[in-house]
């Protein structure tokens, strides 16, 4: 029963509360679990940012973007009086050591010695080491206390380093929760119930029956309001680095021995660490990188990237990778990493294609099998059989597809921070990244942004609302694959 799960009383301090993230994902995701009676009325979330307001005045703010961002069917009046009393603010600005940290020191003194403390910094990552320091110079820090890093951690290994160890020198590895919402979720954690948890998925889990795996995340925004810092990251960087190279850790980790956090967590870096580097030898014919040019999405003519932007760029909306991991289970196993701004739908999926028959007692099966994770939306599962074709009194195969929706009617689906949030409450980081997998993914991933920045793979174009550049279809193509689109 959810109830069941209610954690003990907390205090959330929000860095950044005032911001995008804060307002349209945290403080729904925050209501949504007091909703299912997972949160305790004594718990406290303690917005701060350097906006100069009043408790009241944040109160209002919060209450528009509640207004705004949560779902009619769990909208309730009094729900949302109950939820906004949980708040406070408190104007402070995070990298300065003479801002009002006594004031934050009053307000958490109201609570026993022993709550448990979330600091969540959802602000620019160069602040979180100034921020710490701060924390700990005024004596914020308990060992009740954790603090939930939002991404993204560094450009490159070196400023992930600095990241980790400004904040690192503060707070012991074990209360650093490095967020990543992928693996919040619930389509992605189904991937280890679908694997562990069914035998007929398990057995045939290898390169044995295993043809190649798709990873993709597509989307039909642009850059929205955040061109400035999507100007200095690009695709692989936004998304690739941390997102879906998560979403590969899940797919082809080895059976951890138990959900023990650094179990799981030891799986993943073994993943990280397998993946065959991309060098200069590799990296044109295994990375594609591109820009969108004006086209039509949804119906409405859209600039492309540069117009959007109003100069010109060397940064990538599209990237695509074919990987590999190299251990035996994965061998010669193409793992088709891609995400883009500006494609022709909002997809994110994992496709499963499974090794042909090479002929059947019915001679060759019109299709082999392969199975459909989506991640979202439409969250479930599809799997191609070969069956028999009933208008037919011979033995002639037609393919069927098994749709197993993951969604149960009436319920809806939890957003990706609902659980990562009381994750950190509950002292659980089985679904936080740990350092060292910060560090290998930047280890695979650094060569590449630094082989793209010394064009040693060109930059391609796609128009906006097409599915990518014809690059990618070649790099399929080399392997006689295809991506799966579902608008085909
Ligand atoms: N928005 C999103 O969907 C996602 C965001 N993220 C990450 O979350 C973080 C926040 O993103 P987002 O909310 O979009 O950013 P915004 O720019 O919207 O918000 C930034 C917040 O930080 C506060 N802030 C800035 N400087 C300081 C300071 N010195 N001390 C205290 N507070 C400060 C700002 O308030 P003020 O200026 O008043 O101080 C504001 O509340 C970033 O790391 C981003 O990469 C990750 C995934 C998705
Ligand atoms: O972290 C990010 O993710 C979003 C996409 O998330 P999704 O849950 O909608 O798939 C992306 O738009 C953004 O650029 C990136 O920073």
């Amino acid at each position: 029963m959810e109830h069941a799960q209610q954690v003990n009383p907390f205090d959330y301090i929000i860095f950044g509360a005032t911001g995008d993230l804060t307002m349209r994902k945290l403080l729904p995701a925050f209501y949504n679990k007091l909703r299912l009676g997972q949160i305790p009325e004594e718990a406290r979330i303690i917005g701060t940012s350097r906006t100069d307001l009043d408790k009241a005045g944040y109160i209002e703010r919060a209450n528009e973007a509640l207004e705004r961002f949560i779902p009619d069917e769990t909208k309730s009046p009094e729900l949302i009086e109950r939820f906004l009393k949980m708040l406070n603010y408190i104007t402070l600005d995070g990298t300065k050591s003479d801002s009002d940290w006594a004031g934050l020191h009053t307000i958490l003194a109201e609570s026993p010695k022993d709550r448990i403390r979330v600091f969540y910094f959802a602000t620019a990552p160069q602040l979180f080491g100034a921020i710490s320091e701060n924390l700990s110079k005024n004596d914020l820090i308990t060992s009740h206390s954790r603090v939930v890093l939002e991404k993204p951690i560094g450009t490159n290994l070196d400023t992930a380093n600095a990241i980790n160890n400004g904040v690192g020198q503060f707070f012991p590895e074990n209360q650093i929760y490095r967020i990543d919402h992928y693996i919040g979720k619930e389509t992605v954690q189904n991937v280890l119930a679908l694997r562990f948890a069914n035998p007929i998925i398990n057995a045939v889990w290898s390169s044995e029956y295993i043809e190649s795996v798709q990873i993709t995340a597509a989307e039909t925004v642009g850059v929205e309001g955040r061109a400035s810092y999507y100007d200095t990251s690009g695709a692989l960087r936004d998304m690739i680095q941390n997102h879906l190279l998560q979403v590969l850790c899940f797919v082809a980790m080895e059976k951890p021995e138990s959900l023990e956090a650094d179990t799981v967590r030891n799986a993943k870096v073994a993943v990280l660490k397998a993946l065959r580097p991309i060098t200069d030898k590799n990296i044109a014919s295994d990375t594609v990188r591109a820009q969108y040019t004006a086209g039509t999405v949804g119906g409405n003519n859209v600039p492309g990237y540069v117009d959007e932007l109003g100069h010109t760029s060397n940064t990538e909306t599209y990237a695509a990778v074919r990987a590999w991991v190299d251990t035996p289970r994965w061998k010669d196993v193409p793992f088709y990493i891609r995400t883009a701004k500006r494609s022709a739908e909002k997809v994110s999926e994992i496709v499963i294609q499974f090794r042909a028959e090479a002929s059947t007692l019915f001679g060759k099966p019109p299709a082999s099998n392969r199975l459909v994770i989506r991640i979202q939306p439409h969250e479930g599962l599809d799997l191609r059989l070969n069956v028999k074709n009933p208008a037919l009194d011979t033995f002639t195969l037609r393919t069927a597809e098994l749709d197993a929706p993951l969604l149960i009617e009436g319920q809806p689906f939890p957003d990706s921070y609902e659980r990562l949030l009381l994750d950190a409450v509950r002292g659980n980081p089985i679904l936080f990244i740990r350092r060292d997998e910060v560090e290998s993914a930047w280890r695979w991933a650094e060569p590449i942004l630094t082989g793209w920045s010394e064009n040693k793979a060109p930059m391609e174009t796609y128009s906006a609302g097409s599915h990518g550049p014809a690059k990618a279809e070649a790099m399929l193509a080399s392997n006689g694959d295809k991506w799966h689109e579902n608008m085909e």
